[in-house]
């Protein structure tokens, strides 16, 4: 939510889309264009201001420049008005607050109580100061966080009927002391959840699990809150809000705020005539055509904003455009600039400052600049790589022309699969959305905690099962054998002296993590979670810190430190694994004729053996060096698919579905939101479980995450999507962009990118539509 205040115009300045013409003069890059999208202007539809809208909140609006509601914002009071949960899922800025804040405020001015949830504190401080901009005596607004002094703290909690908090406040400090908090939880109205796609993968369902303690607190104060979400536009909101939840939501979705065009470009680098691992050919770096794009457009006195996935990616793409001004037009260098997390909080203002004053024409930025920081109304963005959701994807191209200009988008592929399949399929950016947030609530690992925090909020009676979803009675047997909770004729209690909330590690994933220090001077460079760190901070592995390459000299894991010291080695190290998975429970099965599509459990088991090094930028081999490191299991859940007797040649079996398995693991993000680092995968021409040519993926968390479960619900279009990603590459035999992946264990190898389109085609022949 930005303040409250009228649409400013916008200054004059060369209209963008002539620049993409004049950028697009020349034939060899009129062909890196693979789609050229003109999202259409939009005019607002308003609706009235129901009449249960304090008046204070209408008089303070209408000055600055909020007539009326949107329609949407009106329909989705009007439901959490009459009690309905709701979500709100609509373009970025489309004004997802003021939604929610009608009948919030008119809860506070009712004597209700509003509690706000935001995934991080910026965003409720954010809030806070919106909401007290606008002067409202009735609402005693305040956040309530890690930063809030104690004696705050009491005050808050006696007077304040409007709460701003996190997730993690909530699950640490307001439920297991909800007594003191039961003046507000009594008139407890509405829990907004704002940024709801956050809430995704094993921290998702952390928060789904918090939320249904809080509403179990709740009706022991006689309160059952109606929730109102307001989240990015993606798949299946209803759905995502009901798991989330645990209540029936309502959707809404029709967007009626007005927008400005803006046109869209999508664009797919060149391949080189680099070789890159396995000879494969190399396409030229998304950063290195930014940068080229950033200084045409600061040419043409178009500012730019270009969007770069990591801070080092940000730094190159500036300076990579500032050499090309310094030669074509000395002058305009100085008027390119970086800007990531990391800089001091004075240079970045100094830099928000320039970009608003227009003394800066092209910066370059990592995503701290996407949430919360008042920057728009430029004339360009260029996004370089997929930055992982439609949602991001909008709020990055959304700081161009939100003024009502027309604007200028220009989206770069990585070479990576899910960027190939998108620059060609642009129905996918354009089209409905198909990328759902998935969480699983169900996961027995994050359940278990939370079981035990609730039963140390009120002990845990039988009519709290069905709350908790169908594993809770079987796991609340395993919690008394194990000690941790005790049965008594009334409930189950917490009757350990530790504090329950401390078994939940919402955000982290799994054991302690490995400090990264540098030897000589003992500083702390990082830290790296444990399941990554065998791979990425092993003896003699190459390691990365904000551009600085560092050695590590040893890993010790009994006491998670790895201490590394600087170096400038001119090769980069990959870890080589072996992996077995084991499938433990079959849940659900599909048959697309002679093939298979299965969800379950499963149990992985990987050991990283041995590291390689390679030559950069080449790639060339340079050797292999063992590794002894313990296995490391996860039980998880994947989606795996069987053929039983695929036809293609013995000796490219495996090489197929092992293209296939990586090229898979690529496109899942679009379907699910995760990451593909989120995910894994395994692959085997036969597989003893069962006996068949068999490629699983699984969620790369401890009890799952939601993604496989999502590829499994959505197989045929994900599959296909993958078979198409492939097809779409224009390289030969295999590269970056369609079958390689980053992450392999076995060094890519094998690879068969002409079987992996034909074991996937065979697959999909009897696919459901
Ligand atoms: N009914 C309205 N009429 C005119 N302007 C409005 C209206 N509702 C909201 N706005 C303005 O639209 C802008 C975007 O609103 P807001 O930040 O609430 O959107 P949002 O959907 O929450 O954004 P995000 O997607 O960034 O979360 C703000 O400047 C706000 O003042």
């Amino acid at each position: 939510m930005s303040d409250w205040k009228p649409v400013r115009p916008s200054e004059t300045s060369p209209p963008p889309v002539q620049a993409l013409d004049r950028l697009l003069a020349t034939p060899a890059r009129r062909e890196r264009v693979t789609h050229v999208e003109v999202v259409p202007a939009r005019q607002g539809r308003r609706a009235a201001w129901p009449d249960w809208v304090p008046e204070p909140l209408v008089n303070r609006l209408v000055p600055a420049g909020i007539e009326a509601p949107w329609e949407h914002q009106a329909e989705a009071a009007a439901h959490a008005r009459d009690g309905r949960s709701v979500i709100i899922a609509t373009g970025t800025a489309s004004g997802k607050s003021l939604a929610y804040l009608m009948p919030a405020v008119a809860a506070a001015h009712e004597d209700g109580s509003v509690l706000y949830l935001a995934p991080t504190k910026a965003l409720a401080a954010d809030q806070l100061r919106a909401l007290r901009a606008l002067r409202l005596t009735r609402v005693r607004a305040a956040t309530y966080d890690g930063d809030t002094p104690p004696d705050e703290r009491t005050w808050i909690r006696q007077h304040a009927n409007y709460v701003l908090t996190n997730p993690d406040m909530l699950h640490r400090g307001i439920l297991p002391g909800h007594g003191r908090w039961s003046g507000f939880l009594r008139r407890l109205r509405y829990v907004i959840v704002d940024e709801a796609h956050g809430y995704r993968g094993v921290f998702g369902s952390h928060v789904a699990q918090i939320l249904r303690r809080l509403r179990r607190v709740c009706a022991r104060y006689g309160t059952s809150p109606v929730f109102v979400l307001a989240s990015a536009t993606t798949a299946e909101p209803a759905v995502t809000a009901s798991r989330l939840t645990g209540l029936d939501v309502t959707a809404v979705t029709a967007d009626a705020s007005p927008r400005g065009a803006t046109t869209f470009a999508l664009w797919e680098p060149p391949l080189t005539d680099l070789r890159g691992e396995g000879g494969a050919p190399v396409r030229r770096a998304a950063t290195a055509e930014t940068a080229d794009l950033l200084a045409d457009l600061v040419v043409e006195g178009v500012q730019t904003l270009a969007f770069v996935r990591s801070r080092r990616g940000a730094e190159s793409v500036s300076l990579g455009a500032r050499r090309v001004l310094a030669e074509v037009e000395p002058g305009l260098a100085d008027r390119v600039a970086a800007y990531r997390a990391g800089y001091l909080a004075e240079d970045r203002r100094a830099l928000e400052a320039a970009l608003r004053g227009r003394e800066l024409v092209g910066l370059a930025t990592t995503n701290a600049l996407e949430l919360g920081v008042d920057v728009s109304g430029l004339d360009a963005v260029i996004v370089c790589g997929w930055p992982g959701t439609r949602a991001s994807l909008w709020q990055q191209a959304g700081r161009a022309g939100r003024t009502g200009r027309d604007a200028l988008a220009v989206l770069v592929a990585r070479d990576d699969p899910l960027d190939t399949y998108l620059v060609h399929h642009p129905e996918a950016i354009f089209g409905t959305p198909v990328e759902a947030t998935v969480l699983d609530p169900g996961n027995p690992y994050v359940l278990e905690p939370h079981l035990c925090a609730a039963a140390a909020e009120l002990p845990l009676t039988e009519q709290d099962l069905g709350l908790f979803g169908p594993e809770t009675a079987a796991l609340l047997a395993d919690l008394v054998r194990r000690g941790l909770l005790r049965r008594r004729p009334s409930g189950w209690y917490w009757t350990r002296r530790e504090r329950a909330t401390d078994l939940a590690d919402l955000r982290g994933s799994g054991g302690a993590p490995v400090q990264v220090v540098e030897a000589g001077t003992g500083r702390l460079l990082g830290t790296v979670d444990e399941p990554s760190a065998h791979t990425t901070v092993h003896a003699g592995a190459v390691y990365l810190h904000q551009g600085e390459t560092y050695l590590v000299e040893v890993l010790d894991l009994d006491d998670s430190v790895a201490l590394v010291s600087a170096a400038e080695p001119d090769y980069s190290t990959n870890a080589r694994d072996v992996t077995d998975i084991r499938i433990l429970e079959t849940f659900r099965s599909t048959s697309w004729g002679a093939a298979t599509l299965h969800f379950g459990s499963v149990e992985v088991t990987r050991q990283v053996v041995a590291y390689q090094m390679r030559r950069q930028p080449s790639g060339t081999v340079l050797g292999e060096k063992p590794l002894d490191l313990p296995p490391r299991t996860l039980r998880t859940r994947a989606v795996w698919w069987t053929l039983p007797s695929p036809d293609l040649a013995e000796a490219d079996l495996a090489g197929a579905a092992h293209a296939a398995e990586h090229a898979s693991i690529g496109l899942l993000p679009l379907f699910a939101t995760c990451d593909r680092w989120d995910i894994g995968g395994v692959s085997t021409a036969l597989h003893p479980d069962t006996g068949l040519l068999t490629v699983f993926v699984y969620d790369g968390h401890e009890g799952g995450a939601g993604f496989a479960e999502r590829g499994y619900s959505d197989a045929a279009g994900w599959l296909r999507a993958t078979r198409l990603a492939i097809a779409a590459c224009e390289c030969e035999a295999g590269c970056p962009s369609c079958i390689q992946s980053p992450k392999c264990g076995n060094g890519n190898e094998p690879l068969s990118k002409q079987g992996a389109l034909d074991l996937l085609a065979e697959l999909l022949a009897e696919a459901p539509g």
